[in-house]
Formats: structure tokens, C-alpha cells, sequence
């Protein structure tokens, strides 16, 4: 696999740092996940695939100090807690890279570290608005809506801090040298909506929110509900996929106002809806399937790994719990990812094996045990 070799230290942080972990792992990487002790009552990284966990006392000097050898030996750190908790913990940048000039040392924070906000609490939905772009997400006289935590915690966070920490790898290769990453949320999704920003001067984004091309104002890129009770997708834009799905619709597109007409959005929207509820979702899928009119039936995640395209390319995959999942993406043709099919790491599972592995000695983990600044946790035995 294309990461085969990196070595990851992963800080167990909420959403956006385990998925960034996870993409490096299911593409090779070794990736350790440095969970706290005492640990907390409920695992909340539900993206341990691939991983392995060591839990460890960061607030205790031998702690710390483990830490510190551990990225002596590794390539990446991936830390997800606001500005100047690392500092504090005397595992600021310029210890680690002091120690390891080859550490990629990346900051996955909402607000980044500088900044009025830097040290300020925050999820999805804040960086998602410090950002500009849930000013544009909503319906036409509603409140703004953030689309669950995708946008900023995992496309604008997880994904990009991936990116970042991939890019920073292939640098090294020439310099030899690491560096900082500083991932901030807020820039991350405000970069991914760059082609918001690019296209002001198309004329697709001067209506208010809900009134634009994509953003639910117009009729022929929206959601419809079927007569049973599920929904198609249309995204027929350009005027000969738009006429593909007038025909899919059994109208006729001479006796209808022009496809841009935007007053005329409105009704047009009404009289596909009316039409749409009059066939079941399947009914429309065996009218539009195979066809260029961009029309798809909105899946629900209970159909829609058995869908017939997503099973051709085995786009979701069961691991050996029977927990389906996506399969990683993109599909590399020579290297691809081969995410792990076991379940996910109990905190402190692999605690002993990875100091062992990282040149700590018996002895040197019989003592950090007895101090309490490590847990071993063995999963118990299927009795
Ligand atoms: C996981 C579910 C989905 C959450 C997604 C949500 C929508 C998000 O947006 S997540 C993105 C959050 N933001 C960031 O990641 C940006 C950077 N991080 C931060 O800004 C902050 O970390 C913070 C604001 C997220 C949290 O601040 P906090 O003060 O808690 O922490 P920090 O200031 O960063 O400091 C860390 C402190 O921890 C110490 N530490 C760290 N590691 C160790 C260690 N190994 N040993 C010792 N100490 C350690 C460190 O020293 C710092 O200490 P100090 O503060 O003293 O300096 C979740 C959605 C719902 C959740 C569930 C729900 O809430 C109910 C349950 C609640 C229960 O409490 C937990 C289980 C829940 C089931 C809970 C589980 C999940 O969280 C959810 C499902």
C-alpha cells in the first residue's frame, strides 16, 4: 500500500483527527492511537479502523516523556486539541522537532492556532459558519443548516489535515525535513467552497440562499418525493440532460417556460413535484436508469451497499463484525488501500507490543504500569 512503512502517532481526538488517522491507516500507514488515562468511560472514536491503542497519562512527566520517544521514531503526529495544550504538556513543536528534525507534526483545530478564537471550544457547525460557507446552505426562507458534521470536521478538517501530512510526506523525500502542519478547520471548508468564490461573477450565487442554481432554488437540481414515500435526485443542468428529464417526465418542453426562466422556478418545481409523487422510486429509476437525464434514486444506507452499481464496484465493505462501512477511496489502480477487516482497538489493547515495538524495554514498561502513567487493557477472551 501507497503508506506502507509511515509511522503515525495519533492523538484520540473527537471526529475530525480519527478520521484523518484512519484514511493514513487504511492506506498503509501504522498508526497509533494515543488515548487518555484514566480513560474515559466510552470509546468515542468510532474510526479505529487500522489502528492500534496505547493508552498513556499525558499529564504525567514519565508520560510525556514516552511520548517524546515515541515520536522520535515516528513520521507523523497528529494532535487534535485547541492552541496551546500541547505546549503545556512541554510537547510543543519545537520540543518534537528539536528531538525528530523528520516529525511531521500536525494541528488539526478548528480555528487554527493563531487567532482571536484560537483558543476557543468549537464543533462543525462554528467553523462551518466562521467560514462563509453556512451562510449559502439552507432552503429559501429558512435558518441556515449545517449538512450534519461532514463539511468541516472530516471534508474541511480530517481530509484536508490528510492532505496536508501526505504532501508534507513527499516533501520530506527531497528535504529530509519535517515541519508544522496547521489544519484549521475554518480554512479547510472555506477552500473547499473556493469555487463559491470563484464563480460570483457567473450569476450562479447573486439570489438570496435557496433561490440559485444549486442550492435548491432551481427545479431541475433539487430532491422530489416518490409515491412511496422515498425521494429522487435531479441534477439535470445542462439544456440536453434537461430534456432528457422533461421526456423522463412525459412533458413536452415546447409548452413549458425556458429552463433558466428563475420567476418561473418556483411552479416549475410544484409540477415536478406533482409528478414525481404519481410512480414509486423504483418505478422512476426503470424510466431513468441508463439514461443522461441526471436522475438517481436518493438511497437510504440500509439499500444502499446492495444497490447495483455501488455492489459492481464493491464501494462498501462488512468487516468481520458484520459492521458495513465505505470502502476507502480513491481507488488506487497499482496500490490500493486494504483498510483492515477487524474490529476496531479497545483503549490500551496494544499498549505492551507498541512500547516493545517503539525500543522500550520490560522492565521500563513494568515500572510505567506500576506508576499507573500507562493502561493494559486485554480484551477479554469470547467465553
Ligand atoms: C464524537 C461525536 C461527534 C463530535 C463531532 C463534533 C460535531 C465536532 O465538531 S468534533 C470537532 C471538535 N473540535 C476540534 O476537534 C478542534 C480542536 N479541538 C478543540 O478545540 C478541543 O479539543 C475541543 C473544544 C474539541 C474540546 O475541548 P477540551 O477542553 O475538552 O479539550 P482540549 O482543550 O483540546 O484539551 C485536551 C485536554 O485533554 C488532555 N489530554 C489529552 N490527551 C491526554 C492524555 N492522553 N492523557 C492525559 N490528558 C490528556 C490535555 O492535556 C488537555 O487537558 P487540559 O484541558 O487540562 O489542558 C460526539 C458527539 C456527541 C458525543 C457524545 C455525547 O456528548 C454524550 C457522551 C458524553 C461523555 O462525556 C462522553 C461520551 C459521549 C457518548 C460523547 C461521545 C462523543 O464525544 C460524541 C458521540
Amino acid at each position: 500500500m501507497a503508506l506502507r512503512g509511515v509511522r503515525v502517532v495519533e492523538l484520540a481526538g473527537l471526529a475530525p483527527a480519527p478520521l484523518c488517522g484512519m484514511i493514513l491507516a487504511d492506506f498503509g500507514a501504522q498508526v497509533v492511537r494515543v488515548d487518555r488515562t484514566p480513560r474515559s468511560a466510552v470509546a468515542t472514536d468510532v474510526q479505529g479502523r487500522g489502528k492500534r491503542s496505547l493508552a498513556l497519562d499525558l499529564k504525567r512527566a514519565p508520560g510525556a516523556a514516552v511520548l517524546r520517544r515515541l515520536c522520535c521514531g515516528a513520521d507523523v503526529l497528529i494532535e487534535p486539541f485547541r492552541h496551546g495544550v500541547m505546549e503545556k504538556l512541554g510537547l510543543g513543536p519545537e520540543v518534537l522537532l528539536q528531538e525528530n528534525p523528520r516529525l511531521i507534526y500536525a494541528r488539526l483545530t478548528g480555528f487554527g492556532q493563531t487567532g482571536k478564537y484560537a483558543k476557543s471550544a468549537g464543533h462543525d457547525i462554528n467553523y462551518l459558519a466562521l467560514s462563509g460557507v453556512l451562510s449559502k446552505l439552507g432552503r429559501k426562507n429558512e435558518n441556515p443548516y449545517a449538512p450534519i458534521n461532514l463539511l468541516a470536521d472530516f471534508a474541511g478538517g480530517g481530509v484536508m489535515c490528510a492532505m496536508g501530512i501526505i504532501t508534507a510526506l513527499y516533501e520530506r523525500t527531497k528535504s529530509g525535513k519535517g515541519q508544522v502542519i496547521d489544519a484549521s478547520m475554518v480554512e479547510g471548508v472555506a477552500y473547499l467552497s473556493s469555487f463559491l468564490w470563484k464563480s460570483q461573477n457567473l450569476g450562479l450565487w447573486n439570489r438570496p440562499r435557496g433561490e440559485n442554481l444549486l442550492d435548491s432554488g432551481a427545479p431541475f437540481y433539487e430532491t422530489y418525493k416518490t409515491a412511496d414515500g422515498k425521494f429522487m435526485a435531479v441534477g439535470a443542468i445542462e439544456p440536453q440532460f434537461y430534456e432528457q428529464l422533461i421526456k423522463g417526465l412525459g412533458l413536452d418542453s415546447d409548452k413549458l417556460p425556458g429552463q433558466l426562466s428563475f420567476s418561473d422556478w418556483p411552479e416549475m418545481k410544484k409540477k415536478f413535484a406533482s409528478i414525481f409523487a404519481q410512480k414509486t422510486q423504483a418505478e422512476w429509476c426503470s424510466i431513468f436508469d441508463g439514461t443522461d437525464a441526471c436522475v438517481t434514486p436518493v438511497l437510504s444506507f440500509d439499500d444502499v451497499a446492495s444497490h447495483q452499481h455501488n455492489k459492481q464496484r464493491s464501494s462498501f465493505i462488512k468487516n468481520d463484525q458484520e459492521e458495513t462501512s465505505p470502502r476507502p477511496a480513491p481507488l488506487l489502480s497499482r496500490t490500493p488501500a486494504v483498510p483492515s477487516f477487524e474490529r476496531d482497538p479497545f483503549i490500551g489493547e496494544h499498549t505492551e507490543e507498541i512500547l516493545l515495538e517503539y525500543g522500550f524495554t520490560k522492565q521500563e514498561i513494568t515500572e510505567l504500569y506500576s506508576e499507573k502513567v500507562i493502561e493494559v487493557s486485554k480484551p477479554k477472551a469470547n467465553l
